[in-house]
């Protein structure tokens, strides 16, 4: 086929509508090179359906060689049970290696052969799954098409179009899930090609992780990001307190930026007077009041209404000027002066003036009685005034032009000045005496906020002012999947919502493992103000990554600071229980750079550094830590969150719970990193969390 396809793409010639399908066919036929073709069906009725990563056709012939993964005809690979076989008897799972074969693995659907139970649940391929889980990890995650279990499937295939939600314990598939539903939904809906698919995730790490997943399911045209990219050009490079954080994340920011922005809208309390052509107009307060009403009755961004506001003064003021100029062209008993004619006709004097202020009169004009100047003439005029400097100045100065950074930077310099908890109770800060500050120079407190370093939370403020300023919109996509969702702050939500106008979202996350202050505890209490009851949930169940024994080691932890929360199910066990080593303060270097030499001793390089070994340390041990661990292999919990790695050593618990008021979300996301080894070394007495692991 691929012959086929590179024969007609050469063929097509001058032709670039056909060029262009041909090369999209090659392109859909080389990215499923690796396990092309990864099951079989055996029907009842006698026919046999092989499973892969596409649907491949011969000309005139009905049945496929091969069926799409995501058809509905392939369902049954995911959900068939001895119980309810779906007309299947037989379901294999085939691995290949290149194009050879090297594994079969059958599975008979009748109720001799029930599979192996597992808590109630079959487990879908066993062996196949059980190859995959324990295989050693590339620092790459792959996809799972080929033994993704039937909790899983339930979820890919949702037809839900709200948000749902997908809520389970570490390594229960939440991220290899949510893509695989991605995959799905632009087969089951191709109109989402073109409205575009997001992928959020924690950090450029995890994108890079996920990056292969997608496009090996012959999907490539997903856009991934951090919520930092999503809004570009803004340089990140400060890092809150998280008190600060946790305070910038708030949902009531969003109003304190509106009234920030509403009150640099300014209705003088005296006539504004403005000079033009050396007459001068006086803008009154109630007309600058009425064209303020009428700007913000448009509901418009600042920028937008801005341009209402300016419309409505210039109209008076053109008015003004028309009037004066009516004014000056009569006496004060109503006849023209300076040769003009009394019946209103215009004379000399009336000519230049008219000349002056740009009014260009055509010969009609020039004889009937009339008004002196028309609404042709008045349109003119507004013109005139608009492109006058004076005027201008006058308008920005009560309908001042911003800049989200101005705004942001202004807000947070302002009474509360970086200071969280001051925030509460002083309304909008920047409300107060805006008048004084000196908006010319761009210079206050926080120095010059266009190349200024912003931090993590600065950005949905950022966002968040650049909507209601009107300046720039971002780009929509038609379905949203946030990856580690619990992470992001109620501001955040915001940003995102604004990229998914349909409110069509993926949501995968686990509220245990919560480690930014300003994360989520409830979905609810993110998701509704966005769309209501319109979301629901789901729960993952079993854990493929980490063995029993490491689940077990994590239960004290979870219990304590999760209660209710089940620990996900290992689908395996290693026989090699987690184990923690006391040392001293003082030897604690010493002694990780031994633990981790005598992890990598004998192994090729590619072993440790391939992502393949975590050292998680709380920040304050980084500097220390940096010189014995190899590079690569060190990182904080926040960093190796949604990763994975063959063996993990974690690195002062008591200090990792003490950093942070979620302090034992991270010792959770740490500890459960681990697809095999699990080591933590403790200086003094281990905290009661992992107090239980067994001394080594
Ligand atoms: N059905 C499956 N078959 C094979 N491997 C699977 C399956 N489901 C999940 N896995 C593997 O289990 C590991 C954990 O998956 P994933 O990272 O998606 O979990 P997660 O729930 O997002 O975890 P965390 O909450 O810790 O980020 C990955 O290596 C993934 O490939």
């Amino acid at each position: 086929m691929r012959e086929e396809a590179a024969e007609r793409l050469a063929g097509a010639g001058a032709d670039p509508a056909a060029a262009a399908v041909w090369r999209a066919e090659l392109v859909r036929l080389d990215a499923v090179e690796e396990g092309l073709c990864f099951g079989r069906l055996d029907l009842r009725d006698g026919r046999r359906v092989h499973i892969g990563r596409l649907s491949l056709f011969r000309e005139g012939q009905d049945d496929p060689l091969l069926l799409d993964w995501r058809a509905p005809a392939a369902r049954p690979f995911y959900t068939a049970t001895a119980v309810v076989p779906e007309g299947v008897w037989r379901r294999r799972h085939i691995t290949t290696r290149g194009r050879v074969v090297v594994a079969l693995d059958d599975e008979l659907l009748d109720l001799d052969h029930t599979g192996d139970h597992f808590g109630g649940d079959t487990l879908v391929g066993e062996a196949a799954l059980l190859a995959a889980v324990t295989a050693g990890r590339t620092g790459r995650m792959r996809d799972v098409v080929a033994t993704l279990q039937t909790e899983q499937d339930r979820i890919v295939r949702d037809g839900y179009r709200g948000v749902l939600v997908v809520e389970g314990g570490p390594g229960t598939g939440k991220t290899v899930v949510a893509l695989h539903r991605v995959a799905h939904l632009l087969y089951a809906h191709p109109h989402l090609r073109t409205r575009g698919v997001l992928v959020v995730g924690p950090s450029r790490l995890f994108l890079e992780h996920i990056g292969r997943v997608l496009p090996g399911l012959g999907e490539g045209g997903v856009v991934t990001s951090t919520v930092v990219d999503l809004l570009p050009g803004v340089r990140v490079g400060r890092v809150d307190p998280p008190a600060t954080a946790e305070r910038k994340g708030r949902a009531d920011l969003a109003g304190l930026l509106a009234a920030a922005v509403r009150d640099r809208v300014r209705v003088p309390d005296e006539p504004v007077e403005v000079e033009f052509e050396r007459l001068v107009l006086r803008l009154d307060p109630a007309t600058c009041r009425r064209a303020v009403r009428a700007a913000r009755a448009t509901g418009l961004p600042h920028e937008q209404a801005g341009l209402v506001f300016q419309r409505e003064v210039v109209d008076a003021l053109a008015r003004q000027f028309a009037d004066c100029l009516e004014a000056v062209t009569r006496t004060d008993t109503g006849e023209a002066i300076d040769g003009g004619s009394p019946d209103g006709r215009l004379g000399e004097a009336d000519l230049r003036a008219l000349a002056a202020a740009g009014v260009v009169l055509g010969p009609d004009d020039l004889d009937a009685p009339r008004d002196l100047l028309d609404e042709v003439d008045l349109a003119g005029l507004r013109n005139s005034l608009l492109a006058d400097p004076g005027v201008r100045a006058a308008l920005d100065a009560l309908w001042p032009p911003l800049t989200p950074e101005r705004v942001v930077a202004d807000l947070l310099a302002g009474p509360a000045a970086g200071d969280a908890p001051l925030l509460d109770g002083h309304g909008a800060p920047g409300t107060g005496d805006w008048s004084t500050a000196d908006w010319s120079t761009g210079d206050w407190s926080t120095g010059d906020w266009s190349t200024a370093d912003w931090s993590t939370a600065d950005v949905p403020l950022l966002d968040e002012a650049a909507a209601l300023l009107g300046t720039g919109a971002p780009p929509t996509f038609g379905h949203v999947v946030v990856d580690e969702a619990q992470e992001l702050s109620a501001m955040a939500w915001r940003m995102l919502a604004r990229r998914c106008p349909a409110k069509w979202m993926t949501v995968v996350g686990d509220l245990a493992q919560t480690g930014d202050p300003a994360g989520a505890s409830s979905w609810a209490r993110v998701l509704e103000p966005h769309v209501g009851d319109r979301w629901r949930q789901t729960r993952l169940t079993v854990n493929y990554r980490a063995p029993a024994e490491v689940v077990e080691a994590t239960a004290d932890l979870l219990a304590a600071h999760h209660p209710g929360t089940p620990p996900p199910r290992s689908v395996r066990s290693t026989g090699q229980p987690p184990w923690r080593l006391r040392t001293t303060r003082a030897a604690l270097p010493r002694t990780v750079a031994r633990l981790v030499a005598e992890h990598v001793d004998g192994r090729p390089a590619a072993d440790h550094v391939d992502g393949r070994l975590a050292v998680v340390v709380p920040r304050r041990h980084l500097a220390a830590l940096a010189g014995v661990v190899p590079p690569g292999c060190l990182s904080t919990p926040d960093q190796v969150k949604g990763l994975e790695f063959d063996s993990v050593l974690v690195v002062d618990p008591a200090a990792i719970l003490a950093d942070s008021p979620l302090g034992h979300n991270d010792l959770y996301v740490a500890m459960t990193r681990t697809t095999r080894e699990l080591g933590i070394v403790h200086p003094g007495p281990p905290p009661a969390e992992v107090a239980g692991v067994r001394p080594r």
